[in-house]
């Protein structure tokens, strides 16, 4: 295939990835097993032939079912270092990963427990691949602001190890605007903010998350192409949309790749980063997103270079680290440009 090796080997940062969405079937069925937990499927095959959805809710409703095996660190630990090596076989040198405490903590397994496994795969994901890793603790937006606000106390004392928080679950009829206020908080308590918009949700629920959100990054973002004005405030304020093709695919939110908006978004002066989302569901980590939009003709060898640059760009890291990462993109682009 065109550009395999390339994509395979370019250096880049993945910026949206929910941690419980790379949750494979056969490490759903270990940890089942492990904690006697009893899960609704007989095998690998059995899980795989449920992931079929016809919109968010119908695999958030699954994706929630599979979280119930995790309830140690070391399920966490195990959960995230599967993660980081597939990551770091992906080209991955930079990851900000998503978790949703909400998940876990209606279930009765505390915030502590899930920080400390998150907390050690990191490290240990950080001697074995050398890959960098920061943590977005997302609020999910079906609850009520009492619980996010109970989240946010709950992570009081692991904020030096939480970069920013995140919005994420069933969209519509949850608009970023109720969430206002923890988000003013956590930015109050120096954290970076994103959230999901404009995934299934209207254009407006994109705007209130600029405005009322304040965020640093905006998650999917594909509704606000209907919406001129934004598409040109966006691209002026140089916000960085996470975009997610086999997600979107697998979601309905597109009918095929080849009528997938990244094109439009780049040719809008986006800047656009591709990403995997929920890779155990959605049939593909970041590369084979890279893949399915070659493959759909949707980018060329010059916008691999661009996403993968801007991924860095959109990422949370700070000055010295991001001048690094760069750097050994341009090394990797210079060495790979045939001269003529
Ligand atoms: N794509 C997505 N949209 C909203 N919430 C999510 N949680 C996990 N994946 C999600
Ligand atoms: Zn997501």
């Amino acid at each position: 295939m065109v550009h395999d090796t390339f994509i395979t080997n370019i250096p880049k940062a993945e910026l949206h990835l929910h941690i419980e969405g790379s949750l494979e079937p056969e490490l759903m069925f270990r940890l089942a097993k492990r904690n006697r937990i009893s899960i609704p499927f007989q095998s690998v095959e059995d899980v795989k032939k449920a992931y079929n959805f016809n919109n968010l809710q119908d695999f958030l409703d699954i994706y929630y079912a599979g979280a119930s095996v995790l309830q140690t660190a070391e399920d966490f630990h195990d959960l995230a270092t599967a993660y980081f090596a597939r990551a770091a076989a992906d080209g991955v040198t930079h990851t900000e990963i998503f978790f949703d405490p909400q998940t876990h903590t209606t279930r009765g397994i505390p915030f502590d427990v899930v920080m400390e496994g998150l907390l050690s795969g990191i490290a240990e994901a950080k001697a074995q691949h050398g890959i960098s890793v920061l943590l977005i603790m997302c609020f999910l937006r079906h609850l009520d602001e009492d619980s996010a606000f109970a989240t946010f106390k709950s992570a009081e004392k692991w904020i030096p190890h939480i970069s920013g928080v995140g919005l994420d679950s069933s969209e519509l009829g949850h608009p970023p605007s109720k969430f206002a206020r923890v988000f003013a908080a956590a930015g109050s308590a120096g954290l970076m903010r994103v959230a999901h918009a404009g995934e299934e949700g209207p254009p407006s629920y994109v705007v209130e998350a600029l405005d009322l959100l304040n965020i640093n990054r905006l998650d999917h973002g594909n509704r606000a192409l209907e919406d001129a004005a934004l598409t040109a405030r966006l691209a002026r304020e140089a916000m960085t949309l996470t975009v997610c093709p086999l997600s979107n695919l697998k979601l309905c939110v597109v009918d095929n790749l080849n009528n997938h908006p990244v094109n439009r978004m780049l040719d809008a002066g986006l800047r656009v980063t591709i990403n995997s989302d929920d890779p155990a569901y959605f049939g593909g980590y970041i590369n084979d997103n890279f893949r399915a939009l070659v493959a759909a003709g949707k980018v060329s060898r010059e916008d691999i270079i661009t996403l993968a640059r801007n991924s860095f760009l959109g990422s949370f890291l700070k000055d010295e680290d991001l001048a690094t990462q760069i750097e050994a993109l341009n090394t990797f682009v210079a060495a790979h440009t045939v001269s003529h």
